[in-house]
């Protein structure tokens, strides 16, 4: 098995990858490898194609060109096997819906319902779903927010809805974090929480990679940074890679691809592609 990062594996080697919406280049030439294990923190500007990337993961987008592998097989037998779980954003929730903390977050478990076996499907309900349940309870409580397991998901807080959907990730139970900013927009003690629930998922030898700005929890608390502005910038220790020479670098990046974004937009052979 290919090894990176201090002898760990592998867990996700991408290859050549180039994604683009409507023709305007997202991600070019991406290569990288994300340790299994550990922490990965995934560093970059508005609009450097973070999120692109964890669609690319997850299957949501397809990419125009380039390989994805997890542990050395593709990774959309690693997506079917539910080894995969993701955190969106902005998630496609309907937060006026009026569903509980608790069926949201059992919302996690419907990968592995589906692919429970008959025989199991078949066992009397309370038997069926205590499984399930158990599940979902320790993905509250590490969230502390069992006790709020009964409120329905719109009289929720900004942060505790964070943290619902933190829940309804870990209730999957996968031993690949896909997160997308889980620490955007909560408060102080909701932001130590989470880092101590993800310290504890990586502790238990699952590999976290989250997409961040939240540069002095990065520098706490995870393995490995990667530094990304449509190609990748960095690839190291978050002490290397967050240092400020190397986050002004990364600005500079960004205003230099802006610059030149505006160049192509408006040179003729662009516009007359567009048509
Ligand atoms: N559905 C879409 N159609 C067209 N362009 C899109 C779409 N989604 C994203 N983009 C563009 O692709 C680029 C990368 O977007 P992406 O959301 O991946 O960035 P990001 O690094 O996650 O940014 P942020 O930190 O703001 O969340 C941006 O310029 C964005 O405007």
């Amino acid at each position: 098995m290919a090894t990176t990062f201090g002898g760990a594996p592998v867990a996700i080697n991408i290859k050549g990858l180039y994604a683009a919406y409507q023709r305007q280049p997202v991600l070019e030439d991406i290569n990288l490898q994300f340790p299994a294990g550990k922490w990965t923190a995934i560093v970059g500007p508005n609009g450097a194609g973070k999120s692109t990337l964890f669609h690319v993961l997850t299957g949501s987008m397809k990419a125009l060109r380039g390989s994805v592998q997890a542990f050395n097989e593709p990774i959309a037998t690693h997506r079917k096997a539910g080894h995969i779980a993701y955190m969106a954003q902005r998630e496609a929730i309907e937060w006026d819906f009026p569903v509980s903390v608790w069926e949201t977050v059992m919302g996690g478990r419907y990968g592995h319902m589906r692919s429970d076996p008959l025989w199991r499907r078949l066992l009397p309900s309370r038997w069926y779903h205590s499984r399930h349940g158990e599940a979902v309870r320790e993905a509250l409580l590490a969230v502390d927010m069992l006790a709020l397991a009964e409120r329905p998901i719109g009289a929720l807080s900004g942060g505790q809805k964070k943290r619902v959907l933190l829940a309804r990730t870990l209730a999957q139970q996968a031993n690949i974090l896909l997160l997308d900013e889980p620490l955007a927009g909560v408060d102080p003690p909701s932001e130590r929480l989470i880092l101590g629930v993800l310290a504890r998922e990586r502790e238990a030898g699952r590999t976290v990679i989250m997409v961040t700005h939240d540069m002095p929890g990065a520098r706490r608390h995870v393995d490995h940074v990667v530094l990304i502005n449509r190609f990748i910038r960095g690839v190291g220790s978050p002490d290397e890679m967050l240092s400020d020479a190397k986050l002004a670098e990364l600005a500079v990046s960004s205003i230099e691809q802006s610059a030149n974004d505006v160049r192509v937009a408006e040179s003729p052979s662009f516009m007359a592609a567009q048509g």
